[in-house]
């Protein structure tokens, strides 16, 4: 077995991965894979697609299991999807509280509807709601229980432009309110600067660099700073032709 779950400490990384393989076949997707994620810490994951963002984000999930390597993760993570994954039978209010137990589990369920903009939507059924809707009720489910962790898959890649640059900035509103480390995988470098304290870039099976983001949320909106991060992230991806 080498999924452990770590007992927490202070200042300690929320997520540590040393050396993950994992192989499909023949194919080696994950190859002595190295990444640390700190608590607080808003972590995007950059890569191409293929390149493993997905088979990464699965075994932190502990939906899948390494063939070689050492994966830590705390106890209370959640996972949001590109697809919302809410139970269609299932008003919006139950499929936050859905995981919760105890008296003030609807209010806890409320409070968090109401965080992400969505009072008043509570018996609401999921087919009622837009797309960005459905992706905050799902932001929502996922924050409500207070996890140390939060994985987010493309969750805002089917979104609409418009709606996806509302979702960060509520994204960028909720981590001031919540305490989790975040791993977000995409494959849109303009998603990765408008969120991340850092990002790393994927290729062949491992981490290749690792850029921290020193800009104000002004700055990440239209800057020169902004445009020359933009730059050295097509460069990691090995997409300097496109800027
Ligand atoms: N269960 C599986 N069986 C066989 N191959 C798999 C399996 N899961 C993933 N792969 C392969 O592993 C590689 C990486 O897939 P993964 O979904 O992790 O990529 P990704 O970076 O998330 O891509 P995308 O950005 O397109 O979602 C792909 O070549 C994929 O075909």
């Amino acid at each position: 077995m080498n999924v452990t779950v770590a007992t927490r400490s202070r200042r300690q990384a929320a997520v540590r991965v040393d050396q993950a393989v994992r192989r499909f076949g023949d194919r080696v997707v994950l190859d002595h894979l190295d990444l640390a994620v700190d608590e607080d810490e808003l972590v995007v994951l950059l890569g191409p697609s293929g390149c493993g963002k997905s088979t990464l984000l699965r075994l932190l999930a502990g939906l899948d299991r390494p063939d070689g390597g050492r994966v830590e993760v705390p106890a209370r993570r959640a996972i949001v999807f590109q697809g919302d994954r809410l139970l269609p039978w299932q008003r919006v209010l139950r499929n936050v509280t859905l995981g919760l137990r105890g008296p003030d589990a609807e209010r806890r369920g409320r409070e968090a509807l109401a965080e992400v903009g969505l009072s008043g939507r509570e018996r609401a059924w999921p087919k009622e709601l837009s797309g960005g809707e459905a992706q905050r009720v799902s932001l929502a489910r996922a924050l409500v229980a207070e996890p140390e962790l939060v994985l987010l898959d493309e969750p805002f890649a089917a979104l609409d432009a418009i709606t996806r640059l509302r979702m960060h900035g509520l994204v960028r509103g909720l981590r001031g309110r919540h305490h989790a480390a975040m791993l977000l995988v995409t494959h849109d470098v303009d998603e990765a600067i408008a969120l991340a304290d850092r990002i790393v870039v994927m290729s062949d099976g491992r981490i290749g660099t690792s850029r921290l983001v020193r800009l104000s949320d002004t700055d990440r909106e239209a800057s020169a700073a902004r445009e020359e991060l933009r730059s050295a992230l097509l460069d990691d991806l090995g997409l300097a032709g496109r800027r």
